[in-house]
C-alpha cells in the first residue's frame, strides 16, 4: 500500500550517539543495539476515522526514533500497518451506510495527507492487512499445526495455556489481563472456549461479512495476527523495535508476541515502546468515546503544521496529557521566537545547542527537555545576540532534523 512524501532530512555534523529507551517487557530505559538497518513496527490506524492527536502523538514519538537512530548513522527499516479489515470498521461503515473499502480508503487518504503535513517520516513499508491476508493466513496455519490452537465453531483461538512467557511484555495478573481484554476488542465470555483469555487468530466466514480463503477455509483474521504476520514478513523473526501507544500492551502487543514466539521460540523484538494516552476532557482520545481533536480539522484551521507538531513535542512521549486550549497559543509563540532567532544574521554557536538537542532525545526521548534547550539558545540569541554567522542556520537544521519542525 502507498505510504506518504517523504520530507526532506538535513544531515547535521558529526552523528548523534546512541538511542537508550524505556522498554516495556524489562520496565528500564536501556541502550538500543540496533543493526546498521534498524526494524521497527508502529501498529497503524484502524481508518474508520481520520487521525486524531493521539495518533498523531504516537507517530510523532517513532518519528523521533527514526530521526535520531539516521542521525547516529543507521539505516530504518520503519514498518506500519493499518487494520484496514476489522470489526469496528465494518460496524462504522454500516452505521453510516457506506461500503467498508470506500470508508477505509478515504480515511487512510486523509491520514496519509495528515503524516505528510506534520513531516512524519513515512514507513519504507506501509502494508494494510486486506493486502497481507494470505501471509496471515499462512501465519495461523504454522501456527495451528504446532497444536497451540482450537477450532471453535470453525473460529480458530490460539490456546493461552500453550503461550510460552505469556505476560513478559505488560506483566499483568490474570484480572488485569481479563478486564483489558474484554474492554479492547477480546470474548472473554464467549462459551466453548478452554480459556476466556484464548484469543482469536482465524474467524470463519458468517454471511454478509467479507471473507478469504486461507489454509484455515474462508474467513478473516483475528486481530493481533495481522501485525505478527506482517512484522515477521517484513521485519523477521526479530527486530529492534516493536510499539504503539500503551492501550495496545495488552492485550494486543503481548498476544502478539506470544504468537511469533510460537512459531520463532524467541521473542519479537529486543524493544517495546508505549505511548501516553493523549486526552481530552478527562478521557483518553478515542474513537468510541466521540472526544476527538482531529488534526486535519486543525490544519483546515489554518494551524501551521510545525506548530501541531510543537504542541505535542512539549510532553514526554510516555506521559498521558490533555489537550488543552492553550497548547496551540503556547506552540505558536514558541515557533515566532525561534524563527526570530533562526532570522538573525548571527547569534550565538549553535554547536552547543546541537549536542543538548541529540544528547536529550538519546535519553528516552527527552522532547520537552529538547524544545527547552532550543528556547535557551533563541533567548539568549534575542536578547544577548551573538557572532557566529552560521549558528541560525544550524539552529535552525537542528529543529528541523531532529525534531521535525520546520520552520
Ligand atoms: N488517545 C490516544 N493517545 C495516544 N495514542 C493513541 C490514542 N488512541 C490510539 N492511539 C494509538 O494510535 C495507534 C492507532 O490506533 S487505532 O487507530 O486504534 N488502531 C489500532 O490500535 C490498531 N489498528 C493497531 S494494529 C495505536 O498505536 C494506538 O495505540
Ligand atoms: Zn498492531
Amino acid at each position: 500500500m502507498r505510504s506518504w512524501s517523504a520530507p526532506d532530512i538535513v544531515p547535521l555534523p558529526g552523528t548523534g550517539g546512541p538511542l537508550r529507551l524505556h522498554d516495556t517487557a524489562t520496565d528500564r530505559i536501556k541502550e538500543t543495539t540496533p543493526g546498521p538497518r534498524a526494524g521497527m513496527y508502529a501498529c497503524g490506524i484502524t481508518p474508520y476515522d481520520a487521525a486524531h492527536l493521539g495518533h498523531a502523538f504516537t507517530y510523532l514519538t517513532f518519528d523521533l526514533v527514526n530521526r535520531v537512530w539516521r542521525d547516529a548513522g543507521r539505516d530504518v527499516n520503519y514498518v506500519q500497518n493499518t487494520t484496514d479489515i476489522d470489526d469496528p470498521l465494518l460496524e462504522r461503515a454500516h452505521a453510516i451506510g457506506v461500503d467498508w473499502r470506500d470508508l477505509a480508503h478515504r480515511e487512510i487518504d486523509v491520514f496519509r495527507d495528515d503524516m505528510a503535513a506534520l513531516r512524519i517520516i513515512p514507513p519504507a513499508s506501509y502494508v494494510g492487512v486486506v493486502e497481507s491476508v494470505d501471509l496471515i493466513g499462512d501465519l495461523a496455519a504454522r501456527i495451528r499445526d504446532t497444536g497451540a490452537t482450537y477450532d471453535l465453531d470453525g473460529d480458530l483461538y490460539f490456546s493461552v495455556a500453550e503461550a510460552q512467557n505469556f505476560g513478559e511484555i505488560g506483566h499483568l495478573d490474570r484480572d488485569a489481563m481479563l478486564s483489558l481484554f474484554r474492554q479492547r476488542g477480546g470474548d472473554p465470555d464467549r462459551s466453548g472456549k478452554k480459556d476466556p483469555l484464548d484469543w482469536l487468530l482465524w474467524r470463519a466466514e458468517r454471511p454478509g461479512e467479507p471473507a478469504w480463503d486461507s489454509p484455515l477455509g474462508r474467513g478473516r483474521p483475528g486481530w493481533h495476527i495481522e501485525c505478527s504476520a506482517i512484522a515477521l514478513d517484513r521485519l523477521g523473526p526479530r527486530f529492534a523495535l516493536n510499539g504503539g501507544g500503551n492501550d495496545l500492551i495488552f492485550p494486543h502487543h503481548e498476544m502478539g508476541a506470544a504468537e511469533t514466539r510460537c512459531v520463532t521460540g524467541g521473542p519479537n523484538a529486543d524493544n517495546h515502546l508505549h505511548v501516553g494516552m493523549v486526552g481530552l476532557n478527562g478521557e483518553k482520545m478515542s474513537k468510541s468515546l466521540g472526544n476527538l481533536v482531529f488534526v486535519s480539522k486543525l490544519r483546515e484551521q489554518g494551524v501551521e503544521p510545525a506548530v501541531i507538531r510543537l504542541a505535542m513535542l512539549s510532553h514526554h512521549y510516555r506521559a498521558a496529557w490533555e489537550w488543552t486550549d492553550d497548547h496551540l497559543p503556547v506552540a505558536c509563540a514558541r515557533a515566532e521566537r525561534w524563527r526570530a532567532a533562526f532570522a538573525l544574521g548571527t547569534a550565538p554557536d549553535a554547536a552547543p545547542l546541537l549536542a543538548a538537542v541529540r544528547s536529550t532525545l538519546a535519553e528516552d526521548l527527552d522532547a520537552p527537555a529538547a524544545l527547552a534547550a532550543v528556547d535557551a539558545w533563541a533567548d539568549t540569541a534575542l536578547t544577548e545576540g551573538g557572532t557566529d554567522a552560521d549558528a541560525p542556520a544550524l539552529a535552525r537544521t537542528v529543529v528541523d532534523t531532529l525534531l521535525g519542525v520546520a520552520l
